[in-house]
């Protein structure tokens, strides 16, 4: 898909607030929608204290957004990461964070609900392949969805499928200025190794493989959804928390799938495979048949990360948990 035609497929509910880093990809959205919308388009940057450089950014931003006619809303942030965490893992989530506390800050427009971000195909290829550097399941292969609703606000992706080369192109027979972050091309984040060396390869060995890597995206997204369909339809069945005995009537697949789900909808827990199996293992073999399977969480940054400690409740069942 090209960059207009991405553009006029695009029908957010507005008005909208743009994503606005200052580089390439969120300042062709921002150019383009406050084109579409006049009037209806406000930018939302968030200022990383991470970087040297973040006044730099906010200050091309202003002038931008000053030419173009939108108002810009700047919310500033110190992302510090937790141990563990990557810096990048760190500013993504401060940055989120960010975009809503700006949605709601006083003096934003009211009713500003959809939030449009400026990732392309390119972005998405990467994301597939550092999914399967990590051995990830469906929903990391699914990588990014094209709509996502997280905090109360609809966060698009209007751009998921044009890629990186057309949408500088655009900018450049516009003339239109953007930064280039001096982080994009720092070798030690993995992202950048996979757009540096990985993908010139992979585009020497299969000449389609961006559009095709987006599409088995979609597909893994598509095959996601009906396995989310299927845990919701099981976890009415079996019970929250989930009933042990009618829990051991299912495969261990569909255990497996059911569990991943409720952890992650009860607890904000992410099981690895190996703490996943440990659990199903100790499923089968348990005998508190009457039990709900009770979980604990562990502490610090771990809890974050959703490292299971114990896995069903000792005590003799209850009244109510039989
Ligand atoms: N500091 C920021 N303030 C507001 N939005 C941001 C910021 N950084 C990134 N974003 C949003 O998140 C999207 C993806 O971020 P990413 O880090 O991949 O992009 P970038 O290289 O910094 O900028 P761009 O995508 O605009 O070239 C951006 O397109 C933009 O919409």
């Amino acid at each position: 898909m090209n960059f207009d035609e991405a553009i006029a497929a695009f029908e957010p509910a507005l008005p909208l607030a743009v994503a606005y880093s200052g580089g390439a990809d969120s300042t062709a959205l921002l150019v383009a929608c406050a084109a579409r919308w006049p009037g209806q388009v406000e930018a939302f940057h968030v200022h990383h204290g991470l970087q040297a450089a973040a006044d730099e950014f906010e200050r091309h931003c202003a002038a931008v957004c000053e030419r173009l006619g939108v108002t810009l809303r700047v919310h500033r942030v110190d992302a510090r990461h937790a141990p563990g965490e990557s810096p990048e893992d760190a500013a993504r989530r401060a940055r989120y964070a960010s975009l809503a506390t700006l949605a709601s800050a006083e003096g934003t427009r009211a009713g500003i609900q959809s939030i449009a971000l400026g990732q392309h195909a390119d972005d998405q290829v990467e994301t597939v392949l550092l999914a399967l550097s990590r051995g990830a399941g469906l929903a990391g292969l699914a990588a990014m969805p094209e709509i996502a609703q997280r905090d109360g606000l609809v966060f698009h992706r209007p751009l998921l499928s044009v890629p990186a080369e057309e949408i500088r192109a655009w900018l450049q027979a516009r003339d239109l200025p953007w930064i280039e972050d001096p982080s994009n091309a720092d070798a030690r984040f993995t992202r950048n190794r996979i757009r540096t060396e990985l993908l010139p390869a992979l585009d020497r060995a299969f000449p389609q493989f961006r559009s095709t890597f987006a599409r088995s995206a979609r597909h893994a997204a598509q095959a996601h959804g009906l396995l989310v369909e299927l845990a919701q339809q099981d976890l009415a069945a079996i019970g929250t928390p989930p009933a042990i005995a009618a829990l051991r009537q299912l495969s261990r697949a569909r255990q497996a799938n059911v569990l991943r789900h409720w952890l992650l909808q009860a607890h904000g827990c992410t099981p690895s495979t190996a703490q996943l199996d440990e659990l199903l293992d100790q499923l089968e073999t348990c005998t508190t048949r009457g039990h709900r399977l009770h979980i604990k969480i562990g502490t610090g940054f771990a809890e974050r990360r959703g490292v299971l400690l114990h896995w069903y409740n000792p005590s003799p069942p209850t009244e109510a948990s039989r």
